[in-house]
């Protein structure tokens, strides 16, 4: 078979067959002007929603402010939400897959934090530093793409191996299995991921993972693939690379068809000529772009491969440097290598009291494991000796119990391991902060003392506690972002369990959880994810100066691929500590 040169796309004919591809073809998806309904509740979470996704349209689905309503419309799509009245038959909600089964040919990545539902117990995510376990060894090629790895019998025995083959397999079998093995290194190669396939799965960064995921969705061969926030938690290059390949599988119509779910602070790929924009009132505009945005919403910013940060080296107009006090943590020639593999190399940074910083790099460059060695963590901070002092004392002189209590933090490894028992309400979840641990202490659930003794009930540091307790939920709990906000007050608010808050709500409890103790060191690490935008606004108001969430004793890094999530402008003087290839620079907005 003969296929039309493509511009980079390797030759792919089984996948260039799809099932829509002349102008007569069936709709992707219709919805015909129905809501949608969380599966056992009576109220709509979407009103009136009318979309029909015609195959040479590309749609985004763009969450206004507030995240519920675009995981309503991706549930409907997977089936978890009821469309009612549902899409009338012969086509249903799926005309192009003229019955065939949406279980197979529709796929969801889905990228936002993991909320509800997601067990109890509290897993060890600090595994991934030290020596690799047994059973974490398995790679990442093992792992996602197991028909590309070699069978361990064929390696051993392959006379065996062949031997089990009755049959010798047909021509076409042979050229589907070439096809997709060129495929799977077309895909690998376009989402650089090939020098980490024999990695273990569980070393990963997020964002190495997160392109994983896409590739195996990719290599799955959906016929209708739904990513959602696909670019959250990926630098600014693997963005650009990541919206072209898509462009470019959707143009040749060698891939699924996409449709891609967005913040409304992301960029809205050029490539996109349709758009779902949910509202936070539930009704949803979908129709072309430049109709949708014409009325009274404004996408951000187009993409560009570069970012003001991976390119600025002296300071700008507007910069005014802080007052800063004692150092907090000093690095003086830290290093971090598995094997021959050098993560960080060199590493020289002081971090004082009042400073406030923006830990950049691309992905895998080593930010999460820096920030591991500051909590102490990270098994190679015990091998630093004098190179990294944290407040004052090198790591191996520090009880960890003592030294986590120093330290405020939020991470995507931390919210994804933090316990959902049903009982754990928002209040200890929150006073959990004061200890650093995972498991609220004390009588009123405020922690204990440092030497292990409890709180002297009505004593000074009990009530420190509990007024900050209450603080941090005046300062970012619902009366600050809720639609509704005299629906439900601090009290009861801090009675929820934990595990029925929408993720974005988990990322402000932590966030809270973060900050209660007014620890010397607070660490950011995409701390936002799944919050609405009111949320974001009221955590931002609250860390800029005057807000009263940082003091000037204490210290504040965020790591963000994003610009807009730091809550400092020059003007507060943040600085920026740039990871590259192993090494670490001090830079200026
Ligand atoms: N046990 C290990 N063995 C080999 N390499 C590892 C191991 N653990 C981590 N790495 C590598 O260390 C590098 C740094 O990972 P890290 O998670 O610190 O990156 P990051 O800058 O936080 O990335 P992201 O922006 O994607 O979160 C990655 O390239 C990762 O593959």
């Amino acid at each position: 078979m003969q296929c039309a040169p493509l511009r980079r796309l390797p030759c792919f004919p089984r996948l260039v067959s799809r099932i829509h591809n002349d102008a007569t073809a069936l709709p992707i998806v219709n919805i015909p002007k129905s809501s949608i309904y969380e599966l056992d509740e009576q109220e709509p979470i979407l009103k009136d929603v009318s979309l029909v996704v015609h195959p040479h349209d590309s749609w985004a689905v763009v969450s206004a402010d507030v995240a519920a309503g675009k995981a309503a419309l991706f549930g409907a799509l997977m089936g978890t939400h009821r469309i009612s009245p549902p899409a009338p038959p012969p086509g249903g909600l799926f005309p192009f897959l003229q019955d065939a089964d949406p279980h197979r040919y529709v796929q969801m990545v889905r990228f936002a934090h993991r909320g509800k539902g997601s067990g109890s117990g509290f897993y060890d995510f600090t595994a991934r530093y030290g020596a690799v376990r047994e059973e974490d060894k398995r790679t990442l090629r093992e792992t996602f793409f197991p028909e590309m790895a070699r069978p361990i019998h064929e390696l051993a025995v392959s006379s065996l191996y062949k031997a089990e083959q009755l049959e010798s397999p047909s021509e076409e079998d042979v050229r589907a299995k070439e096809r997709k093995k060129a495929y799977f290194d077309f895909l690998t190669t376009r989402l650089r991921l090939t020098d980490l396939l024999d990695l273990p799965m569980i070393a990963l960064s997020n964002g190495q993972t997160r392109r994983a995921r896409i590739a195996k969705a990719l290599l799955l061969d959906p016929k209708l693939l739904l990513l959602d926030e696909p670019l959250t938690g990926l630098d600014v290059k693997s963005r650009a690379i990541l919206l072209d390949l898509l462009d470019e599988l959707q143009r040749t119509r060698a891939s699924p068809h996409v449709i891609i779910g967005l913040r409304a602070q992301d960029p809205l790929p050029d490539w996109t000529t349709h758009v779902a924009l949910i509202e936070d009132d539930g009704k949803v505009q979908a129709g072309k772009k430049e109709d949708v945005f014409s009325t009274t919403f404004t996408p951000s910013a187009p993409l560009s491969s570069t970012s003001p940060s991976a390119t600025a080296d002296s300071a700008s107009p507007g910069y005014k440097e802080r007052a800063q006090g004692k150092a907090i943590i000093n690095m003086t020639g830290v290093n971090v290598a598995y094997g021959p593999r050098k993560v960080l190399s060199d590493i020289h940074w002081t971090i004082r009291a009042n400073s406030r910083w923006h830990l950049i790099g691309e992905n895998g460059a080593g930010k999460t494991t820096l920030l591991a060695l500051l909590t102490g963590e990270h098994p190679q901070s015990y091998t630093q000796s004098s190179d990294l002092l944290l407040f004052d004392r090198e790591r191996a002189k520090w009880a960890t119990p003592l030294l986590i209590r120093n330290i405020g933090r939020v991470s995507p490894e931390m919210f994804n391991a933090f316990p959902r028992r049903h009982s754990l309400t928002v209040w200890d979840a929150i006073g959990t902060g004061f200890d650093g641990g995972f498991v609220p202490k004390g009588q009123r659930g405020v922690g204990i003392s440092a030497d292990g003794e409890r709180l002297e009930a009505g004593g000074h540091e009990e009530q420190w506690r509990l007024s900050r307790m209450h603080e941090v939920m005046r300062a970012l709990g619902p009366s600050q972002w809720h639609t509704h906000p005299e629906s439900i007050s601090d009290e009861q608010y801090f009675r929820r369990p934990f595990a029925d808050l929408s993720p974005g709500e988990q990322s402000m409890v932590l966030l809270m959880r973060a900050l209660v103790g007014a620890p010397p060191l607070v660490l950011l690490d995409e701390a936002w994810a799944g919050m609405d935008k009111a949320m974001v606004q009221a955590a931002h108001k609250y860390l800029r100066d005057g807000g009263g969430g940082l003091t000037d004793e204490q210290a504040c890094i965020v790591v963000s691929h994003w610009e807009e999530e730091v809550p400092w402008g020059p003007e507060e003087g943040v600085q920026r500590f740039r990871l590259d290839s192993g090494k670490g620079q001090r830079i200026y907005p």
